[in-house]
């Protein structure tokens, strides 16, 4: 299968993005505008959802109206912890989806992602998934995410992101042809840390105020 990169465009979420990066942005605002954002990245990454017709009553006359047609609700696997702003949004637009949860953290010398915590639905063998995280940086965290995901073996998995580094994208889809990536910016490169540049940060750090 051919992979796909989708950069999402939309002038909302690139608004929104650019006041995400500002050093200035304060964690309140930052934790605001990421669920904003999730929810604007939730309503793109759906558009491909399969609608049936089902026969309905209105006030008025009976018609053929669409619904959403998986039987099974989507999964949501945030990388925790900064994926929990970006869960937030989506869930705001699919209060029903199933939620999973993967704990990592990159280890900062090694840059090599440390797994702490990990679960998923129970019956994902039947639903669709899509992994968030807001950075694709080294692609590392993703990897390894989208790896531990296609053990419990979902219908399809997408992985969600806001920003993106080229190294990142490159790793992921030496590593996961099968996986789309959607993201709303790709950036310059990475510094000598493994941070995105211009990026924005760290996404967890300024989402919860920890350093
Ligand atoms: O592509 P990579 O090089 O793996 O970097 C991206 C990862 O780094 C950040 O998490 P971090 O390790 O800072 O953990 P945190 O969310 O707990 O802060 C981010 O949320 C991604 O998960
Ligand atoms: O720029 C970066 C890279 C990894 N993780 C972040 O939160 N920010
Ligand atoms: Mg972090």
């Amino acid at each position: 299968m051919g992979n796909q990169v989708i950069l999402i465009e939309h002038p909302l979420i690139q608004h929104k993005l650019t006041l995400m990066r500002k050093a200035e942005t304060s964690t309140v605002k930052f934790r605001v505008l990421l669920k904003e954002i999730g929810m604007l990245l939730g309503y793109e990454v759906t558009r491909d959802l399969p609608l049936k017709h089902e026969k309905i009553q209105t006030p008025l006359a009976s018609m053929n109206a669409p619904i959403l047609a998986p039987e099974k609700k989507l999964v949501i696997v945030s990388i925790q912890r900064a994926g929990q702003g970006i869960l937030d949004g989506m869930l705001e637009l699919m209060p029903s989806a199933r939620v999973g949860h993967i704990g990592l953290y990159r280890d900062p010398k090694t840059l090599i992602p440390v797994e702490y915590y990990f679960k998923v639905p129970h019956d994902i063998e039947k639903r669709d998934v899509l992994v968030v995280d807001p950075m694709l940086a080294t692609g590392n965290s993703a990897v390894a995410a989208v790896e531990r995901v296609k053990s419990t073996n979902p219908l399809s998995i997408k992985f969600v992101c806001l920003l993106a580094a080229p190294e990142g994208i490159e790793h992921f889809i030496e590593v996961h042809p099968d996986v789309s990536i959607y993201t709303a910016a790709i950036d310059e490169k990475l510094d000598e840390h493994g941070y995105i540049l211009p990026g924005m940060g760290d996404a967890g750090d300024r989402l919860f105020g920890t350093r």
